[in-house]
């Protein structure tokens, strides 16, 4: 008999209108199975942050399912849901705001009941994989940008969570950062979604890629495929920037 692992996300069906009646979600359909990394592109306005805003809670479905790790997102699994799902926010501000990195990074697992070495070592594990184990006893505020994007991640990764998703990861990273910071995601045994308007990181880090267009899932396939496809692009207001060419499949 084969068997058939629980995929780390499903999503079914899903539809959602803000109060003031803007819909947003049109009934979106997605399953991403556990290790894989998948980028959610789509124009401004589609719907990706309505979409990551249900698989962690922050919004309810008002129609279909949302599914992680086989869990329903709904009010009584909210706890563990925000311990399986890892959102890091396109500001690393948004995410420290305490005196110092080890704080940080210890605020979720010590708040799920964890301390003393075990906490210690989550803290210096989540650290360690992203290369900031070094700062472990600066305050936030004393790093760069791109430190603190690596310090967000690494506060989401002590958690360990299902799936991390990240809200445009490459946004206002130097190039050397950007490389780092992708060479971070690619090394992480973790199901990764990651929101971008970067399509040449999307090509570098996932394999597949899902566009979101008015609130619906236009296109779901290896990312290659739907960066070569310079009509689907142009339907979608995806654009690769001037004079990059997709390598040949
Ligand atoms: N709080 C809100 N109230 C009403 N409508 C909203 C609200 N937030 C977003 N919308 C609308 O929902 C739709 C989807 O927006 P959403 O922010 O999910 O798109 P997005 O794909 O993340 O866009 P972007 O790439 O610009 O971040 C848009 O029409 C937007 O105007």
């Amino acid at each position: 008999m084969t068997s058939h692992p629980v995929p780390s996300l499903e999503v079914s069906g899903l539809a959602y209108a803000y109060p003031d009646g803007t819909q947003a979600l049109f009934g979106v359909d997605l399953v991403i199975g556990r290790g894989e990394r998948v980028a959610l592109l789509g124009p401004n306005g589609a719907g990706k942050t309505t979409l990551v805003m249900h698989l962690n809670g922050i919004l309810t479905a008002g129609h279909g399912s949302v599914r992680v790790a086989g869990l329903d997102v709904r009010a009584d699994t909210m706890k563990e849901i925000r311990r399986r799902v890892g959102l890091v926010f396109q500001d690393p501000d948004d995410q420290l705001f305490m005196p110092t990195v080890r704080e940080d990074v210890a605020f979720g697992p010590a708040n799920l009941g964890m301390r003393g070495a075990e906490l210690d070592r989550r803290v210096r594990d989540a650290l360690d994989r992203v290369g900031m184990l070094d700062a472990i006893d600066r305050p936030p505020h004393h790093l760069s940008f791109g430190q603190r994007r690596r310090v967000a991640v690494a506060t989401v990764l002590a958690m360990e969570p299902e799936i991390l998703v990240l809200d445009e990861p490459s946004s206002n990273l130097d190039p050397a950062a950007r490389r780092e910071l992708a060479e971070i995601l690619r090394n992480l045994d973790v199901t990764v979604l990651m929101v971008t308007h970067d399509l040449p990181y999307a090509l570098e880090l996932c394999e597949r890629s899902l566009i979101l267009s008015g609130g619906v899932i236009a296109a779901d396939g290896a990312t290659r495929a739907l960066l070569a496809d310079a009509d689907l692009l142009a339907a979608h207001r995806l654009e690769l920037p001037y004079g990059f060419a997709v390598p040949a499949l």
